[in-house]
Order: C-alpha cells, then sequence, then structure tokens
C-alpha cells in the first residue's frame, strides 16, 4: 500500500518519521506528477490551512484528490489537515469539504491555543495529544462520529474513509492513530 503524504508546507516530515517508525513505506505529493505513482491513503498534515488551500490550487492538485478522496481512498487529517476536509469552517473557507463537520479555526484563541494533554480516544484508550493553535469540531453530523472528546470539545472523529485530529499525534511518541489510519 502506497502512502502519500501531502508535503506543500507545514509538518509533513514528522508525519513520515511516524510512518518510518512503523516500517510502511510513503512518499512526498508535491506537485500534479506525483499523483502518476500509485496512492492508496492520504496524510494531510498540520500547519497553515490558509497557504495549503491556495497551494492545491495554484499547484493543480485540488481536484485530483478531492476526486480520490469522494470516491473512498482513506484520508487523514490533522489540524490544519482537518480544516481543509470540513464541509463548514469557522474562521475560514472550506477546501475539499467531503466530511460533514464544523470547524473552528484557532478555536482556543492565542493564549490557550498550543497546549498538551492526555485524553481518552475511542478504542485506543489514553492517548498524549498536542495542540497547536488548534481548531476544534463544533459539531459533527451525517456519517461523521466524534472519537475524541477534550474539556467538552470534539477533537477527532471519522466518517468512512477519512480520519481527522485537532492534535498533532505525529509529534507524540504514540503510534497507535497511525496504525489505526493504516488499517482503515
Ligand atoms: N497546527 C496547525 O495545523 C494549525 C492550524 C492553523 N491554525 C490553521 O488554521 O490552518
Amino acid at each position: 500500500m502506497a502512502t502519500g503524504i501531502l508535503a506543500l508546507q507545514g509538518a509533513f516530515a514528522e508525519h513520515a518519521a511516524m510512518l518510518d517508525r512503523l516500517g510502511e513505506p510513503h512518499f512526498e505529493i508535491r506537485q500534479a506528477r506525483d499523483l502518476e505513482k500509485p496512492l492508496d491513503r492520504l496524510i494531510i498534515p498540520g500547519g497553515e490551512s490558509t497557504v495549503m488551500r491556495r497551494l492545491l490550487h495554484d499547484l493543480d492538485l485540488f481536484d485530483a484528490l478531492r476526486a480520490r478522496i469522494a470516491e473512498g481512498m482513506p484520508v487523514f487529517g490533522t489540524c490544519a489537515g482537518l480544516i481543509l476536509l470540513a464541509k463548514q469552517v469557522d474562521g475560514g473557507v472550506p477546501c475539499f469539504a467531503t466530511m460533514d463537520i464544523a470547524v473552528k479555526r484557532n478555536a482556543y484563541g492565542r493564549q490557550l491555543g498550543s497546549f498538551f494533554t492526555n485524553d481518552s480516544f475511542e478504542g485506543l484508550g489514553t492517548l498524549p495529544m498536542t495542540f497547536i493553535r488548534a481548531p476544534y469540531i463544533e459539531s459533527v453530523s451525517g456519517g461523521a462520529k466524534a472519537l475524541a472528546v477534550v474539556g467538552g470539545k470534539i477533537v477527532a472523529a471519522r466518517q468512512d474513509n477519512q480520519l481527522v485530529t485537532a492534535f498533532h499525534p505525529e509529534l507524540d511518541s504514540s503510534t497507535a492513530i497511525h496504525e489505526y489510519f493504516l488499517k482503515m
């Protein structure tokens, strides 16, 4: 199985390191030509969702990737990646809009925007969670289901082939969420 990591901007190298730890092959997606390779699943990293959204269009990646996600290719979005998959974005503009979640960007405000906690994740037990200028999910609808709630806010969700976290599992020691994704 070939895992592509969107590598336009942000924390793509950390996801690559995580997949290396799991012995899982991967490649970077930087330009349309990279989509000629077999692609079985996609990771969209954290970073700046506004910049990534613009680059996806400028580099002609948007339509092909959106079609693949809509067809059911497994996709894992962390932080900015979560924002890019959401149908509704408070404080931003939807991008792929394939997931029935409403998200709030930079939701914790400047002071509290970055923090660390340990909290429970559906089916995986207690996991480390690093939040960096994080969004949270205001609501899930349709086929989307919450997988983790921290301080009353939904911070992870899944809808069929789409998995999102508001935090950054690629920055912590636990490989559990990446393993969960690789089994989807
Ligand atoms: N760490 C992150 O990915 C932050 C997301 C960023 N605040 C955004 O809106 O894109």
